[in-house]
């Protein structure tokens, strides 16, 4: 388990609604998964995502389940290239918090980033 989190180190900022994270990734050999070359494996991708909102949710704060994770994969992720993955809150509603969440990868442009997969998710604290 650990190395499919490797080199994943969130960063957190305090945000209206709780905390954002963020972690720029540069996946090792092991973790570059394809099933089609040079396309990061979706599965992954929503692995990453599901982790990166639940310690958004849980830092500083108690956990939270995920009760969905939908994601959109608008662009192909390349397997060896740098990913930054991000996660922020929506919205909160008693012990639901909505987030949102994304991986941006590098652009044509320098300095340019764009959102290749967009995750909206809904994560449950458990009750008092
Ligand atoms: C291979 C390597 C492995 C590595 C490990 C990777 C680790 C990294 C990954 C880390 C990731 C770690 C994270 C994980 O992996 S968490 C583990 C994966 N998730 C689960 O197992 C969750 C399964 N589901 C449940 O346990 C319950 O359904 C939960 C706890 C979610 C809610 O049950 P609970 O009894 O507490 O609440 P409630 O039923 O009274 O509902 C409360 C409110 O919520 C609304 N609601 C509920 N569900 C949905 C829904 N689907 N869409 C829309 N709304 C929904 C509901 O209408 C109600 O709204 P309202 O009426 O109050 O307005």
């Amino acid at each position: 388990m650990r190395s499919l989190f490797e080199g994943y180190r969130p960063t957190f900022k305090p945000h209206s609604l709780g905390y954002e994270a963020e972690s720029l990734l540069l996946l090792t050999p092991s973790q570059q998964m394809c099933y089609y070359d040079g396309k990061l494996f979706g599965g992954y991708i929503a692995l990453l995502m599901d982790r990166i909102l639940a310690d958004c949710c849980k830092h500083k704060d108690k956990p939270a389940f995920t009760a969905y994770l939908n994601t959109s994969f608008n662009h192909s992720v390349p397997p060896s290239g740098p990913m930054l993955l991000r996660a922020w809150p929506e919205k909160v509603e008693g012990r639901k918090v909505f987030l949102k969440g994304s991986v941006r990868i590098p652009g044509k442009e320098a300095h340019d980033w764009v959102d290749a997969v967009r995750t909206d998710a809904l994560f449950i604290r458990p009750k008092p």
